[in-house]
């Protein structure tokens, strides 16, 4: 069976509502032309505010290629004095089927750690959410030539209890904080490539031969220019993409040329 590709976008806090629910209409109709003979895992993760109708409007467009809607963040307790924040239940109960923990916007503006990121992971996954635990190094760790033990320890402290059995709902998104936005500049394919081999040499010593199994994604910048070389890299298994899939008709046009090429 030929590899299984992943696409994605973090539409961060820019779309509201009703944005979204335009967006994932045009988005659902034109996945569902998307090669039929290819195994994609498609995922958009809007804002709060907007999963409930994100949710009702995938479920309402059958699509070759349905597109699973994921949350930025989670709190990882059921219920208590989290003012301000959402639980695994509540997002359970929307319908939600993945959740986004340490997205860099979380680790450096919110200033979010590993044992926090660490928590949310087991608690998403105690909750059978598909995880995407996002981790990269900023541009002072790159040039202090420390990039590979920062994105290792992001990974045993973010995974740590994690177990076997859970290792299929994992994804992990390589997203170099210094590539990241729009004052980022994106990572070479051949750096990018050198880097997530690194990721998935740790999930080996974490997990044995069924870490190799577990997805990593490529993020930061990516655009339709770069995307062809990014996507071909051994170590690259998907795109989780920003600014360059905010266009429904523009992520569907990068998408389909890749998968056509
Ligand atoms: O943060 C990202 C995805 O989570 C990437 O964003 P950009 O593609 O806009 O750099």
């Amino acid at each position: 069976m030929a590899k299984k590709i992943y696409f994605g976008t973090n539409l961060k806090m820019y779309k509201g509502n009703a944005e979204v629910v335009d967006y994932l209409t045009q988005l659902s109709q034109l996945s569902d032309t998307l090669p039929a003979d290819k195994d994609l895992e498609l995922f958009v993760i809007p804002s709060f505010t907007a999963l409930s109708d994100a949710v009702a409007a995938v479920r309402s467009i059958s699509s070759k290629h349905p597109i699973m809607i994921g949350a930025q963040n989670m709190n990882p307790h059921d219920c208590g004095q989290f003012t301000g924040d959402i639980s695994p239940l509540m997002l359970k109960e929307l319908g939600v089927r993945l959740v986004m923990i340490g997205h860099s916007e979380r680790r450096h503006v919110f200033k979010e750690t590993d044992q926090e990121e660490n928590a949310k992971v087991l608690a998403a996954l105690k909750h059978q959410f598909v995880t995407l635990l996002c981790v990269g190094e900023t541009l002072e760790q790159k040039n202090y030539d420390i990039s590979d033990e920062i994105l290792r320890t992001q990974l045993k402290i973010g995974l740590h209890g994690v177990t076997p059995a859970q290792l299929p709902l994992l994804r992990i998104a390589y997203e170099p904080v210094w590539a990241i936005g729009t004052a980022g500049i994106p990572a070479s394919a051949d750096y990018a490539d050198a880097k997530q081999a690194v990721i998935k040499q740790c999930l080996i010593e974490l997990f044995g031969k069924e870490g190799n199994k577990i997805p990593v994604f490529y993020g930061g910048s990516v655009n339709p220019e770069n995307a062809p070389e990014l996507f071909v890299q051994p170590h690259i298994d998907g795109l989780f993409i920003g600014r360059s899939a905010w266009d429904a008709e523009k992520f569907y046009t990068l998408m389909s040329g890749l998968l056509t090429e």
